[in-house]
């Protein structure tokens, strides 16, 4: 079974007034992987969508949920999985393709019949992230080896980690999405710090391998006007294309980002310097 979830787009002068609850629920993804389920947020960001299989003892198939109005799921879109389990089974118009840990597949425009599967008695969970595409490219999966990665941050600033940028231009031929995945190094809590908008495109950030019992505070809002939301391991939230997107875990952790929109370019950022944060 595919679910969805639908989310508007906000005007950051309405977003500046909502409570605690109300930017919970209009950015936050609260439950991403349902047993032998598909579950998907389809927002008005870029039409993005967001979401998780979780296939225990069943094969789960992707299935057209009503906002496309599609004969299936890719008839005008493209699809970014990332396995944050065990190994798993991805099933893309009868070729199968099997996912471990942290690895990636990209699905082009046009495939008809997707399906997740578990195998060899792991538990998989297949993050996923798909934008409208305009042409149909190659299925192909990417691991890190094939990743461009990029060192970035200090241990004196409590930002050390490893951006490991999978579905991206430099490394295979996509429509709009983007998609990689940071890791922090042990000992260090900041991502994105010092942080940035991108008013060109809109992003989704997955939080996973956090520790049982801790929590990551997630920044949002323009630079000036800053909000806070505490995540769970295996939450995602939101980030408009005007707000800033960073977090503070209370121990280390992974996550994915996803955007679309206007360019490809992971570099086309506009930076904040730390104290001009309000
Ligand atoms: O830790 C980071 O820095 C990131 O992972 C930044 C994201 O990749 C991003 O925001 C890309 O626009
Ligand atoms: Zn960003």
């Amino acid at each position: 079974m595919t679910n969805s979830d639908f989310r508007y787009a906000h005007h950051p002068e309405d977003a500046k007034r909502y409570t605690t609850q109300d930017l919970r629920d209009h950015f936050l993804l609260p439950e991403l992987f349902k047993k032998n389920e598909i579950n998907l947020t389809y927002t008005m960001y870029d039409r993005y969508i967001a979401g998780g299989a979780f296939p225990v003892d069943q094969k789960v198939m992707l299935e057209p949920i009503d906002e496309l109005k599609a004969d299936f799921f890719l008839e005008r879109r493209e699809l970014g999985i990332i396995n944050v389990g065990g190994s798993g089974k991805v099933t893309v118009d009868g070729k199968e393709y099997e996912l471990g840990h942290k690895e990636a597949l990209y699905v082009g425009r046009g495939n008809k019949e997707v399906s997740f599967e578990a195998v060899d008695g792991e538990q998989p969970y297949f993050y996923l992230n798909s934008a409208p595409a305009h042409k149909a490219y190659p299925t192909k999966k990417v691991t890190k080896n094939e990743a461009e990665i990029v060192h970035l941050g200090d241990d004196k600033y409590s930002n050390k980690r490893t951006i490991n940028k999978l579905l991206v231009n430099s490394v295979i031929d996509t429509c709009q999405l983007q998609m990689g995945m940071t890791e922090l190094a042990e000992g260090n809590i900041w991502n994105t710090m010092p942080p940035h908008t991108h008013s060109r495109r809109m992003e989704v950030y997955f939080y996973f391998d956090l520790e049982e019992g801790q929590t990551i505070s997630h920044f949002m809002g323009q630079p000036h006007e800053t909000r806070h939301i505490f995540m769970k391991n295996h939450q995602a939230i939101i980030s408009p294309e005007w707000s800033i997107h960073a977090g503070a875990g209370t121990s280390s952790y992974t996550f994915i980002w996803g955007m679309a929109g206007e360019n490809l370019d992971y570099s086309d950022m506009d930076k904040v310097a730390v104290n001009e944060l309000k």
